[in-house]
């Protein structure tokens, strides 16, 4: 049985890019939680936020997390899914963790240069450079507690498919 390899990291660290060109080169499904969650409610993550609040979207996040969890799948979650203790234990039980893990300057750039705002409402009201600082103080041990392996997410999607490619061999070879 092929574990499922779980992206975890900040918006904008490549999950979702990267977790489809990993996808491609194991031969595995590719899932992203996010998407996921807005196929299935049929509303944006900017509108679940706006109507119902970030406590409904949180457990809707576990939900979904839940759901797509299954054997040969790359999953991309969502930045703030670590914030749940629950799904830290949740995906380091059920699968392979890995923090894609990149500096605030790139990931500002990032989203400044693709905000998707329809997916990435604001998380604090501040402009994205601010915010992204913020939040991943906040955040990058939570992502470390989570993953089996960091890799480094400022490289080109190719050289971060290769880095975790290599992780999971060294993993498995030992
Ligand atoms: N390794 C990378 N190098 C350059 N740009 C990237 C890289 N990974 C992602 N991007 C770009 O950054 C933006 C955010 O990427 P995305 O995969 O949606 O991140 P996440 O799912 O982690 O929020 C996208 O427009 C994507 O094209
Ligand atoms: O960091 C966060 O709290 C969030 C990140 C987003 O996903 P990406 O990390 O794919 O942008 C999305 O799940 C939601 O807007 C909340
Ligand atoms: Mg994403």
């Amino acid at each position: 049985m092929t574990l499922p390899i779980f992206l975890v990291g900040a918006r904008g660290c490549g999950k979702t890019t990267v977790g489809q060109a990993l996808a491609l080169a194991q031969g595995c499904q590719f899932i992203d939680t996010d998407f996921w969650l807005q196929e299935t409610a049929q509303q944006t993550i900017a509108d679940i936020v706006a109507r119902d609040g970030w406590e409904t979207f949180r457990a809707r996040e576990t939900d979904a997390l839940k759901a797509v969890t299954a054997p040969a799948r790359v999953i991309a979650t969502g930045g703030g899914i670590i914030l749940s203790e629950y799904n830290r234990h949740f995906m380091r039980e059920k699968g392979i963790v890995v923090y894609l893990c990149a500096p605030v300057a790139v990931l500002a750039d990032r989203l400044e240069a693709f905000p998707e705002e329809g997916q990435r409402p604001t998380l604090t009201g501040k402009p994205i450079s601010e915010e992204v600082s913020e939040v991943l103080a906040l955040r990058d041990a939570l992502y470390r507690e989570a993953a089996h392996h960091v890799v480094n997410a400022a490289q080109l999607p190719g050289q971060v498919v290769s880095d975790i490619e290599a992780a999971l061999q060294l993993a498995r070879a030992s």
